[in-house]
């Protein structure tokens, strides 16, 4: 069961004056999945996020949430590569920012404190945390609101190794109980497969790859299964594919 948004993306188009930066993408994710977009700098993973966000105009197409067009959709939430934080706000107040006008906002933030294993840091103030504890603060804060649909834009890209593979962890074990809709933005491949149902990959403003992925979670590097989807997908980021490694038929050999 998921109580996630289910997103439609129709012929989306954006400009920056002359620079199409996305042309005409068109893409359904079902309610409950998690999406991994990759592709290389600059290609419009952030600009196609945080359309969907409502934080971007749209030049041409449709963005639609559930069907329909509408630009305070109640249940999205964004997490960024910065955490954002108050520093002027305690942990707990920073993770009710978003949710105070709800009556009771104090329980609804500690007990996603509590889900990011931070529950007992909830009156010291931001600066005393680490990098990681800082986004598992900015993870609270977009879990107190029970999202629908939760934008993840390279929000692990300031950590450490070992500090992401936790918060990997930590985002995987969130989303299976929760089963809200999940879109990430992220350079890291492995993360993708780690993570996603299913990996977008935008080339130069278009959709060039829609990859299924259906290894079974955990999931793990050992498995040769990942080392191939990996290359498939370092293979294209780097333009050297051949045609024949894009067929379907053959992808869903190796997935
Ligand atoms: N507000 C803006 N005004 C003008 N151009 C913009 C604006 N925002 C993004 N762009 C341009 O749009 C293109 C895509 O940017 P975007 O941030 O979506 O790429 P990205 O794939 O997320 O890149 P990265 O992986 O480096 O974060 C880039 O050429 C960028 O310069």
């Amino acid at each position: 069961m998921t109580n996630g948004i289910n997103i439609e993306l129709v012929n989306l188009t954006k400009r920056f004056g002359k620079n199409e930066v996305l042309k005409g993408i068109n893409l359904i994710i079902p309610a409950g999945q998690f999406v991994a977009i990759v592709g290389k700098s600059g290609c419009g993973k952030s600009t196609l996020l945080r359309i969907i966000a409502n934080l971007e105009q749209k030049t041409d197409g449709e963005s639609l949430k559930d069907g329909i067009q509408q630009e305070d959709f109640s249940g999205v939430r964004v997490m960024f590569q910065e955490d954002r934080l108050l520093p002027w706000l305690s942990v707990l107040e920073n993770v009710g920012v978003g949710t105070k006008l709800i009556k009771n906002w104090q329980p609804l933030a500690l007990k996603a404190l509590d889900q990011v294993g931070l529950k007992d840091r909830a009156n010291e103030w931001p600066h005393v945390l680490s990098g990681g504890q800082k986004q598992r603060v900015a993870l609270a804060r977009a879990l107190s609101a029970k999202p629908r649909l939760l934008l993840l834009d390279e929000p692990l890209g300031a950590l450490d190794a070992l500090t992401r593979l936790e918060m990997q962890n930590l985002i995987e074990e969130l989303w299976l109980n929760q089963k809200y809709t999940s879109l990430l933005v992220t350079h890291d491949v492995a993360e993708a497969i780690t993570l996603a149902d299913r990996i977008i990959l935008i080339e130069d403003g278009n959709l060039a790859l829609d990859l299924p992925v259906k290894l079974p979670r955990p999931r793990t590097r050992s498995n040769p299964k990942f080392a191939e989807l990996e290359e498939i997908l370092l293979q294209h980021l780097l333009g050297q594919q051949n045609e024949k490694s894009t067929k379907p038929k053959e992808l869903q050999a190796i997935i």
